[in-house]
């Protein structure tokens, strides 16, 4: 497997010199196609195969037309021969035309269509399978995340490169073997030429085309962020803010411009060699040594020496371009199937990549809440970042509720999202039921966690699915309607939900479905806390619930809880200290180290930063 896409943060045991990467790169061109070969033949069997027929039969005609037939009609003019002899050959290359057209016209107008979007999707699928179940390490890294979005953007131009590869080779092969033995019967020589154009535009080609590809590696960061800039301008998210704070609409101009000049800066540096490499392309291997030379030394065996008959010379002469251009497609097949091996590659290495956290694989969670135990955990976000978490010893018993506060960047989140194993300590570890939980299956481990993100996410499915986090049918949806409407309750969702005419089938968001609803941000989170509490797992963990809520809303979440949390392991992460108050225990971090641990009261009496932070804001709440 390529470890081009693996994350940095692995370490060196991963890097490898360039001479290795460069032979595993030639190595791999032929595994990359054959790897595409069997996902478009396993979707669509009798496409591909129609695929490789059109072209054989595309070449054939063009040799059984112009080739053989031009060659026939014209010697019968040449020799005298009967004019029927001509007709009768004509009306019988109609003939086929005519019976080819029906399947062809097929093909071309709705199998295509159906078919190629068909061998999409294959490919698109396997990459969102793994897009989630990748380490969210490989997130964290501009490099990765670079290729990644490279691969995912690339893909279906992958399979149109390889489609296209599968014709030229067919069209290539079949003019060979026809035209190419016709040139050999009738004028070896004529092979020499056009052999000697096969090589050089073979290796102009392929440094054309390492060129472009460098170029196109080269100016992706560039724009990605270009299209990044398009995307803040033109989503729905972005608009209110930009139009209130036009500077930052200015600054991503500014940033759009750079990233223009950088994408102009990267062509002009590639422009000359460009240049260069396709007027070698053109000019030297086409027009000069086949136009020009073997044009000569044609015209003078037939009009010198006798040793070709004219009718022979005008096929040979008419063939030559056509010859050319299909040995043309022949030495671009190299080049061009390595440049797509090199798409397809990061493709490959995308779908090949094994994330550290298997989902599947582990081994069963004890049942019942256990005790949860962090020891001496330290955590960084990459090998050379900075550590956001250092040294954290904590033990929580089953049904405790604690409360994790700190002011900004101390590292609550982070921690939340190693209790939740969505990354593992960097030293140190975290046990469960004194199972340390890199053991535990993670698939079972996250059912036990019911969970509210601080950047919980929307989707374009409907409202009951927005909750239960999963496809369902309408008879599912009726099936776990009252659970359903239940969790929505205890969130404070009941009133809206009530005035939603389709309730749980009303689809979410407008972008798809002109019937959907846009929900306030304190509907949504509504939405989120929900789904914890239908998830009625062992473990409750809640970062920054209430942030989008009123007051009242508020009040009654916590309200709630208080039923939805009994017996629960609760962490609950609040920058409102009024809400956090009643915990059974309060940590404060900062800076990634647990600075202050006791009750409420404890906290107050110990008259340190907690006791700082509730007098700064909190005090008002008594
Ligand atoms: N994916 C990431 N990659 C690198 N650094 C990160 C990442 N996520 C968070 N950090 C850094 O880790 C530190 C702790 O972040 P974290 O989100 O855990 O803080 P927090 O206490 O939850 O903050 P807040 O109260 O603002 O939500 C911050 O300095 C942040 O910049």
């Amino acid at each position: 497997m390529s470890k081009k896409l693996r994350p940095h943060i692995y370490g060196p045991e991963f890097k490898e010199s360039e001479n290795v990467q460069k032979n595993k790169s030639r190595s791999s061109v032929w595994k990359n196609q054959v790897f595409l070969w069997k996902l478009c033949f396993k979707t669509c069997p009798g496409f591909m195969i129609y695929h490789l027929y059109d072209a054989f039969r595309y070449q054939g005609m063009i040799f059984l037309e112009h080739v053989l037939g031009i060659r026939y009609v014209l010697r019968c003019a040449e020799f005298h021969e009967p004019f029927t002899k001509a007709l009768l050959y004509i009306g019988i290359i109609l003939l086929i035309n005519m019976i080819q057209i029906i399947p062809d016209g097929f093909y071309c107008y709705s199998w295509k269509f159906k078919c190629r979007p068909r061998l999409y999707r294959a490919l698109k699928e396997q990459m969102f399978k793994k897009a989630s179940e990748i380490d969210l390490y490989c997130y964290d890294d501009p490099a990765y995340y670079n290729d990644f979005v490279l691969s995912v953007s690339e893909s279906e131009n992958a399979i149109d490169r390889f489609l296209d590869l599968l014709n030229m080779t067919v069209q290539a092969l079949t003019t060979l073997f026809t035209t190419g033995i016709f040139f050999l019967v009738l004028d070896p020589i004529g092979v020499v030429f056009v052999f000697a154009s096969f090589i050089l535009r073979f290796f102009v080609s392929k440094s054309l085309n390492k060129v472009n590809y460098e170029n196109r590696v080269a100016v992706n960061p560039h724009i990605r962020k270009r299209d990044y800039v398009s995307r803040v301008f033109y989503l729905k998210d972005f608009a209110k803010e930009l139009r209130l704070h036009p500077n930052a609409g200015k600054q991503l101009e500014q940033e759009f411009a750079e990233a223009n000049d950088e994408i102009i800066k990267e062509h002009k540096k590639v422009a000359g060699k460009r240049i260069w490499f396709q007027f070698l392309k053109d000019y030297g291997v086409g027009d000069f040594l086949i136009d020009g030379l073997y044009i000569t030394y044609l015209v003078y065996k037939a009009a010198v020496l006798h040793t070709v008959n004219y009718s022979d010379a005008v096929i040979l002469f008419n063939r030559t371009g056509s010859l050319r251009g299909s040995m043309g497609k022949f030495a671009d097949l190299g080049p061009k199937a390595h440049e797509n091996s090199m798409f397809i590659d990061k493709i490959r290495s995308f779908l090949a990549y094994e994330p550290r956290l298997k989902d599947d694989v582990g081994d069963n969670v004890p049942e019942g809440a256990g005790e949860l135990s962090l020891s001496h955990v330290t955590f960084k976000y990459s090998e050379t970042g900075r550590t956001v978490l250092d040294d954290i010893s904590l033990t929580v018993k089953p049904g405790e509720h604690i409360a994790i506060v700190g002011y900004n960047g101390a590292g609550k989140t982070t921690l939340i999202k190693l209790l939740m194993r969505l990354y593992d300590p960097t030293s140190g570890t975290i046990t469960y039921h004194d199972k340390n939980v890199a053991t535990l299956c993670p698939r079972e481990y996250h059912k036990r966690i019911g969970v509210v993100f601080q950047d919980y996410q929307m989707f374009g499915a409907n409202l009951a699915e927005n909750v239960v986090m999963d496809n369902m049918t309408k008879e599912e949806i009726e099936e776990k309607s009252p659970v359903i409407t239940q969790a929505l309750t205890s969130a404070g969702f009941e009133h809206k939900l009530n005035h939603l005419p389709d309730r749980l089938f009303t689809q979410v968001t407008t972008e798809f479905d002109k019937k959907g609803v846009d929900f306030s941000g304190g509907e949504s989170q509504k939405v989120a806390i929900s789904r914890a509490f239908y998830k009625n797992a062992d473990i409750l963990i809640m970062d920054e619930p209430s942030s989008a809520l009123d007051p009242i809303a508020e009040y009654e979440l916590n309200k709630a809880m208080e039923t939805a949390a009994k017996g629960k392991t609760v962490f609950y992460i609040s920058h409102r200290l009024s809400t956090t108050r009643d915990a059974d225990r309060i940590i404060m971090l900062e800076r990634g180290r647990i600075i202050e641990e006791g009750t409420h009261t404890e906290l107050l009496s110990k008259n340190g930063k907690y006791a700082e932070m509730w007098n700064a804001q909190a005090g008002k709440y008594n």
